[in-house]
């Protein structure tokens, strides 16, 4: 399903949570080769700035593609640019809520501009950004 470039509006949002277990993390690690101790709960360098191992970025970062998408627009689209900030660390089993704002949409490129804003079950803001989709016509 999903919205055509013509039915997407300025304001628009969609959200989705996800919590982020530890086997999401050894998963992550298995794709990415990104093995850094600051994901593992045996090792100390994490303690002294974190209170627990973090989620990898990339990963936290899936829950906007997965709001791409499934929600908005929920069709095909190409990723074209994205900008995050980490303002906080994603912790294991935190259950982070992704939402994405429409805030431009260029109808002779097909491309959309989305605000970015991740949260925690506390309500701290873990990451913001924005994405620029170039969204695929459907086929006749
Ligand atoms: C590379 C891989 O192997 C590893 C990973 O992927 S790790 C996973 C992804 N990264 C994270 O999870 C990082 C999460 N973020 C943090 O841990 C924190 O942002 C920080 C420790 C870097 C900073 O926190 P803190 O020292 O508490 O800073 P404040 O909240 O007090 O803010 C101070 C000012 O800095 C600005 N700021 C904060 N975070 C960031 C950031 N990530 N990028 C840019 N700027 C940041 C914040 O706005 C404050 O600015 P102000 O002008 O003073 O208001």
């Amino acid at each position: 399903m999903g919205y055509l470039l013509t039915e997407l509006s300025i304001g628009q949002t969609a959200q989705l949570q996800r919590t982020f277990t530890e086997a999401d993390v050894l998963a992550c690690q298995v794709l990415t080769h990104d093995y850094s101790p600051v994901y593992n709960p045996d090792e100390e360098v994490w303690r002294v700035n974190y209170e627990r191992p973090i989620v990898p970025g990339l990963l936290a970062e899936g829950l906007i593609h997965q709001v791409v998408s499934e929600k908005l627009p929920g069709a095909a689209c190409i990723l074209l640019q994205k900008e995050v900030i980490f303002y906080h660390p994603v912790y294991t089993n935190d259950k982070i809520t992704a939402e994405l704002e429409v805030i431009d949409i260029n109808k002779e490129r097909s491309w959309v501009t989305q605000k970015v804003t991740c949260f925690n079950q506390v309500g701290n803001e873990v990451i913001r950004g924005q994405i620029v989709l170039f969204v695929l016509p459907k086929e006749d």
